[in-house]
């Protein structure tokens, strides 16, 4: 009966052990800690409630002696075997057995705190250490004060999320008002720049306008000068005279810290050469172009002179002046933009005779180099031979030059590049890549009319002589010096011939050179326009040839040729 209750009341404490267990995993965790480790020192002791001293202790809980005394039995029939191990191997004294009797009422008295019993070692012998477990009451309370403790948490963060949310509501309400007052801006903005739009509109209807009065007032003018163009030409050409245009080359990159220009530009067409207190005075020719001309500006002002070849007249341009002034860039020149003349007149020749085919005329081209070095002539595009000059009446011929047809423009830069690597260049002190030869390009141009059976042979030449300079500046010495000295004396000749043919000598001496001889149809014997391009540079060191250049430039200017005729075939 006994035994019963007592597994009965094991079986209660288990069970409601259990429940709690399992309603608070946290309890079970630390009883699994409190096994592992030992008893826990607050449940090993016994509990400090009334129970479990002075008269209650006696009376159990609530008053009842007879559960106590039952338990303390229960508890001293214990089987040894069934008791912790430490116990086994010894029988325990009567004081242990008294002390586990009073431990055990006083866990019965609790019964409801469920812990294993311990044993608990009492100097060499073990006694069985009871723990206790909370009641559901505590557990309740501990539930209720951990949620009163949440609740209290939630409310300052409630709180807090409060603030925040009010916080935030402030902000928000400053973006607002920054809001509207940035949308006022901007519709302020809006209506300024609808202003401006219609403004704008205005000013560009106006500009329309404006373009297409330059427009009208461009091709009015341009119309107008080609006519004086004309008219000058044609003046020109009746007064037969060789037209003189001047070109100053911009100072070089080496020049431009050492040197100031000698150079004035008094009207448009007029230059002075100042040499230190001398002055050349001003002096007027057909066309001065200035350092800020470009290769094709400079090419648009003669390109009308170069159309005359192909209308049946002989042609000749001639770029004279000092080594280095500019008369390979002006004739030759460089690439794209660089081209100079001699490039130039081949797409302008292929693209203006291509216009002229539509009012029924045919066009052959051929094209002949020849280089003057050293007095003797030689063919630039056919290994350098030597050519023969032979005067003829009034005319030289040019035996052993080869002549090569030109079908189309590219067959032009073919040519130029034969002839390029041919041309002899030796460098001087005055100028690296100075060209020390005189260098002739000749086109031949055959036109024909089948409609009204007209056909003309005419020959256009651009010249690139080769440049002045004095022997003391130079420095030359041995093949140079004897290059210097052949080119000075050709160009010497080219003065005198001008000089003679100016003051209508009866005799010019054409024949003292060959670059004279070949020039003779240019310079008064023959049939020729002639156009002198003379390149000056405008640096003050170089004043003195650059006042010689113009001075001789003038000369040409005022020398009568003879009015060309067409050069129709009989
Ligand atoms: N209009 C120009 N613009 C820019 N550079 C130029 C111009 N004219 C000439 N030059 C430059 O000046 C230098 C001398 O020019 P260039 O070789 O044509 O002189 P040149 O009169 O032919 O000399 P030479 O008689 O000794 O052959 C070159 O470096 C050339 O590129």
């Amino acid at each position: 009966m006994i035994g019963r209750r007592r597994s009965g009341g094991l079986a209660v404490r288990s069970i409601a052990s259990r429940s709690i267990a399992a309603r608070s995993p946290k309890l079970t965790a630390s009883r699994r800690v409190t096994s592992s480790r030992g008893p826990l020192p607050s449940l090993a002791e016994p509990l400090p409630s009334p129970l479990t001293t002075g008269r209650h202790s006696t009376l159990g809980h609530s008053g009842c002696p007879a559960l106590t005394k039952a338990t303390s039995a229960n508890v001293s029939r214990v089987p040894i075997a069934s008791r912790p191990s430490s116990t086994s191997s010894r029988p325990p004294s009567t004081s242990s057995v008294r002390s586990v009797t009073s431990q055990r009422s006083t866990f019965v008295a609790n019964k409801t705190i469920a812990a294993p019993a311990r044993v608990r070692p009492v100097g060499r012998a073990s006694v069985p250490v009871i723990t206790r477990q909370p009641s559901q009451v505590d557990v309740l309370k501990a539930k209720v004060a951990a949620m009163e403790k949440d609740i209290v948490e939630k409310d300052e963060r409630l709180q807090m999320a409060k603030e925040t949310a009010e916080m935030q509501k402030e902000s928000i309400e400053m973006y607002k008002e920054r809001l509207e007052v940035m949308s006022t801006k901007v519709d302020a903005l809006n209506v300024q720049v609808d202003v401006l739009k219609t403004e704008s509109s205005h000013l560009k209807a106006e500009d329309e306008q404006k373009e297409v009065r330059i427009g009208e007032l461009t091709s009015q003018l341009n119309e107008k000068e080609s006519i004086m163009r004309k008219l000058h030409n044609d003046v020109v050409d009746l007064r037969g005279q060789i037209r003189v245009v001047v070109r100053v080359r911009p100072m070089l990159r080496s020049e431009v810290e050492t040197s100031v220009s000698a150079i004035e530009y008094p009207t448009i067409n007029s230059i002075i050469v100042n040499q230190g207190s001398k002055s050349s005075g001003a002096m007027t020719f057909e066309k001065v172009f200035t350092p800020i001309f470009t290769q094709s500006q400079v090419f648009c002002e003669i390109e009308d002179f170069i159309l005359s070849a192909l209308h049946g007249y002989n042609v000749g341009l001639i770029a004279f002046g000092q080594t280095g002034s500019g008369k390979t860039h002006t004739m030759r020149g460089g690439d794209g933009e660089n081209e100079g003349i001699i490039p130039r007149a081949a797409s302008f020749l292929f693209s203006a005779s291509k216009q002229l085919e539509a009012t029924g005329w045919q066009f052959q081209f051929s094209l002949s180099f020849l280089e003057i070095y050293n007095n003797e002539a030689y063919d630039l595009l056919n290994n350098h031979n030597v050519v023969k000059l032979r005067l003829v009446k009034e005319t030289v011929s040019l035996d052993g030059l080869s002549e090569h047809p030109l079908k189309k423009q590219s067959d032009m830069a073919v040519l130029l590049r034969t002839a390029d690597s041919n041309r002899k260049t030796a460098s001087t002190k005055c100028n690296e890549y100075s060209s020390r030869s005189h260098a002739i390009y000749m086109w031949k141009i055959k036109a024909e009319q089948k409609s009204t059976g007209i056909s003309t042979n005419s020959v256009l030449k651009l010249v690139d002589l080769a440049g002045s300079e004095r022997a003391k500046e130079s420095g030359v010495v041995g093949q140079q010096f004897k290059e210097m000295t052949n080119i000075n004396q050709s160009l010497s000749v080219l003065q005198k011939c001008v000089s003679m043919q100016k003051s209508k000598s009866s005799h010019v001496p054409y024949r003292d050179s060959k670059l004279t001889q070949v020039l003779m149809d240019c310079l008064g014997r023959g049939n020729s326009k002639t156009m002198v391009m003379v390149n000056i540079t405008p640096c003050e060191e170089q004043a003195t040839e650059s006042k010689r250049s113009i001075e001789f430039a003038a000369k040409m200017r005022d020398t009568h040729i003879g009015s060309a005729v067409q050069q129709r075939d009989q």
